[in-house]
């Protein structure tokens, strides 16, 4: 069994290795490579995982054995959905789209979704209601790295294109501070909670399935919209 600073190094080396920071439809992005149009397609299809961040995060909630667990929990289902004064990552992410032009109603009746985003969103949901209640909490850890991501993101695309603004792109905003503090709790029961090897093994594996569902998201994307950019049936179309 490995420490639990060597899990933490080991966990970190996955993201070196596997978070989408390093996929080429990233780099398009924030490269300002791309038209509103191929944008437009990352902002409706990526409005799918948000929204069902809530569903998986309202799942591990209810098997959380103590209030103070449940508490902090609870943290994320109000940063997503909002309290009802203040708006939500959900609604945030709308004011994206919005602010491309699209649809609202397009946008959330999920008629333009490539089969792959859902394919991959929803095993994530399912990932999180199925497996262990640390696995579940480890696959939330992609967060130690989406950070260095948004910050990327958000300075490339305000630079890059003139149809985004610091408005449209306020949704990145407050992750900036959330997704620390929800790793610092995450990361601190991963460690204490993987206390054999073959859970550690668990938590690794929890962490690469995370990864691989975020960089099959953007090659769906890259496929349909930009190489050969062939979209399947009833998906989104410029
Ligand atoms: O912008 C990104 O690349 C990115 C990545 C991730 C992630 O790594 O899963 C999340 C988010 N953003 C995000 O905004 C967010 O609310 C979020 C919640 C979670 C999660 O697994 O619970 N990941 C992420």
């Amino acid at each position: 069994m490995m420490s639990a600073e060597a899990l933490e190094a080991a966990l970190r080396a996955i993201g070196a290795e596997r978070y989408h920071v390093h996929h080429p439809f990233h780099h398009l992005l924030h490269g300002g490579k791309l038209t509103k149009d191929q944008v437009r397609a990352w902002a409706l299809n990526r409005y799918y995982y948000q929204a069902s961040i809530p569903a998986k995060d309202a799942s591990l909630l209810a098997r959380l054995p103590t209030p103070d667990l449940r508490r902090e929990w609870r943290r994320r289902l109000v940063d997503h959905d909002g309290d009802g004064v203040h708006p939500g990552g959900v609604e945030r992410w709308l004011a994206l789209t919005d602010g491309l032009g699209l649809d609202r109603d397009y946008v959330t009746s999920l008629a333009g979704l490539l089969p792959a985003t859902r394919f991959a969103v929803d095993a994530y949901v399912r990932f999180v209601r199925e497996k262990s209640l640390l696995e579940a909490i480890a696959s939330s850890l992609t967060e130690m790295f989406s950070p260095d991501i948004i910050s990327q993101r958000v300075s490339g695309m305000l630079r890059n294109y003139d149809f985004v603004t610091a408005e449209t792109l306020a949704y990145f905003t407050p992750r900036l501070t959330q997704a620390p503090q929800d790793v610092a709790f995450a990361l601190a029961y991963v460690k204490e909670h993987a206390d054999t090897a073959e859970k550690q093994q668990q938590v690794l594996a929890a962490l690469r399935f995370k990864c691989d569902l975020l960089w099959s998201q953007l090659d769906a994307l890259h496929f349909a919209y930009v190489e050969p950019g062939l979209p399947p049936p009833g998906a989104y179309r410029p």
